[in-house]
């Protein structure tokens, strides 16, 4: 049997009401899209013991179990509410950069898009790793694995019976439809499956493939994954309002973590490892709070840096969403299901090796804290409807810096969106992309008037670009996959010159996924999962000789 142990440390605070133990085999900072997927599979497939800390609360509030009301956690106690910097990019404007903070993170406060990512994508992934875990092919027996997918099969790449529902809204809003048929007039191709064939090719457009069940009910991670384990398996401990302030290191092991929970700082020691997974702005910040990141950074805070890893917090990528392209309804039309229906992947270049453009539907008027107010923008939701230009291939790259040495304060976040030029090149022809389609003749039924932005010359384009461009919430990449010297991690998300620590999140792509980041952080959970397993098979066979371990 896995030997669990025992032996406490000195300063623990024991909470007996919830058995907090001293001691964990392993501590899973995050409950989020990978967080939670990790810990639910080493608590399912060992006897190990796993401690879930969460800073959020509760998931199981309407807000968030009813997938049509997925925007209003935006701002509420479910949101980080972070905010980049002031960018001159951006016509000096602050951007709030939303993530979830509740048990699923932004599994439970997301727009219910389930969006795989390019072929090319992970084969690139595989590239920078050296790790061929990363690779196309093994992507996919991943995510056939993760799937429970309700549409049309597709053995070679849809899976059947895993805890991830998915599927495609049967009754999505009529100019939906009707946008579909305005692409295929342009050439862009109608799928039946945005996740099938069509990720290994140039674009397509179609009806999302959507995390919903029957009655509206949003499908997390929270409710696919650590819900149930928590039902069957005594060895995961979810501790939630515990926010992680630093791991602790002894000779570059990770020993301990340290937290607040109750209003009292908490140290737990781990046997095992420790798994970071709060996220691509908090992920950084905890590594740098624990000596791991640029010395000179930590320096000027007063933090000792036992490792030097000057790639923490450089690297920050997010698809861009321009909020965006509307139109008035002739008759109102409320949204249904995610409100977001409708989706397509298109090249801003043919000479491109993958989709660089995702606009998508939203099913309400979308504007900017700028653009909204001067076009004058419904409240209303069933009054207009909205087609975002999206950039899913951004040159631009950000980078989060510690704000101070105090766990509580945000860090600071220079997105530096629109500061690449392709970037803005890119999103101008999208811009254009989605007023094509959205005053096509086979939309005509659905549009009174184009309400935003109009036909404006070059340069003003450009201004309201700048005034519209907003995040698509796909924060990523601030702990890097790779092998070269500004790499955080390896292809098995073991943190670079640290023992027990990996990082498991959006944190890790070395470049974001073409397409919406949720199921690729339910995939980077799931193979990181994997490999702790192993790990775990290995240790646990040479220390029992015979190789017997706990397999619940
Ligand atoms: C409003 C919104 C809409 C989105 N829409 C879509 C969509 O339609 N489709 C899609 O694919 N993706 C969407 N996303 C993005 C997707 O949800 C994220 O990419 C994904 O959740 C990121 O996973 P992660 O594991 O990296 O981090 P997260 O899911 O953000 O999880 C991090 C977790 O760590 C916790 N945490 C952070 N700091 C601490 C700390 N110090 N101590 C303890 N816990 C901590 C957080 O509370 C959170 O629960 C959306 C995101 C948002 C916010």
């Amino acid at each position: 049997m896995f030997h669990v142990r025992k032996k406490t440390h000195a300063g623990v605070t024991v909470d007996q009401s919830v058995n907090l133990l001293a001691t964990y085999d392993y501590v899973v900072c995050g409950a989020g899209a990978a967080g939670g997927v990790v810990a639910s599979r080493l608590a399912q497939m060992t006897d190990a013991s796993v401690l879930l800390l969460e800073a959020g609360g509760d998931e199981r509030v309407e807000q968030v179990e009813d997938a049509r009301r997925w925007m209003s956690n935006i701002g509420s106690e479910r949101d980080w509410q972070f905010t980049a910097e002031p960018s001159t990019h951006l016509a000096g404007r602050r951007l709030p950069l939303p993530m979830g903070r509740v048990l699923g993170g932004g599994s439970s406060t997301n727009g219910l898009i389930w969006a795989r990512g390019h072929r090319n994508d992970f084969e690139r992934w595989a590239k920078a790793s050296g790790d061929s875990r990363w690779s196309y092919a093994n992507v996919l027996q991943a995510y056939r694995c993760i799937e429970d997918w309700q549409g049309t099969p597709d053995v070679q790449r849809r899976g059947r019976g895993g805890p991830m529902y998915i599927t495609k809204p049967s009754d999505p809003v009529p100019v939906a439809r009707a946008l579909a048929q305005a692409c295929q007039a342009m050439g862009i191709p109608e799928v039946d499956d945005l996740n099938g064939a069509a990720m290994e090719g140039d674009g397509a457009c179609g009806i999302a493939n959507v995390n919903v069940a029957p009655d509206a009910k949003r499908v997390s991670v929270a409710s696919a994954y650590v819900r149930p384990t928590q039902q069957q398996r005594k060895n995961l401990t979810v501790l939630l309002g515990a926010h992680v302030h630093r791991v602790v290191l002894q000779e570059k092991r990770a020993r301990a973590v340290q937290f607040e929970w109750r209003g009292q700082v908490q140290t737990v020691v781990v046997g095992e490892e420790v798994v970071l997974s709060t996220g691509a702005i908090q992920t950084p910040k905890i590594l740098m709070l624990s000596g791991i990141g640029d010395r000179a950074q930590l320096q000027q805070h007063g933090i000792d840096c036992p490792v030097h890893a000057p790639g923490v917090g450089a690297n920050f990528q997010d698809h861009i969403l321009v909020a965006g392209c509307v139109w008035e309804y002739v008759s109102p039309e409320p949204p249904r299901n995610n409100a977001a229906e409708f989706t397509l992947f298109w090249k801003s270049h043919p000479s491109l090796d993958r989709p660089d453009l995702q606009p998508v539907l939203e099913e309400c008027a979308f504007g900017s804290e700028v653009t909204g107010p001067a076009y004058g923008l419904p409240a209303d939701r069933s009054v207009a409807w909205t087609l975002a230009p999206g950039l899913v291939r951004p040159e631009s790259r950000g980078h989060v810096y510690l704000a101070s040495a105090n766990p509580h304060q945000a860090p600071r976040v220079d997105a530096n969106f629109l500061s690449a030029p392709e970037d803005v090149q890119a999103l101008m022809a999208c811009i254009k992309l989605c007023r094509e389609l959205g005053n096509a003749p086979e939309v005509a039924p659905f549009r009174r008037r184009e309400w935003m932005p109009g036909p404006l010359g070059e340069e003003v384009m450009q201004q309201w670009l700048r005034q519209a461009a907003g995040t698509y919430f796909h924060q990523s990449g601030t702990a890097r996959m790779g092998t070269d010297d500004g790499a955080v991690v390896d292809g098995q998300l073991r943190v670079h010159g640290v023992q027990g620590l990996r990082v498991v999140d959006a944190s890790i792509m070395p470049e974001v996924t073409t397409g919406n980041t949720h199921a690729p952080c339910v995939l980077i959970g799931e193979i990181a999962a994997q490999a702790m397993l192993a790990s775990h098979d290995r240790v646990h066979a040479s220390a029992s000789e015979g190789g017997q371990h706990g397999r619940g």
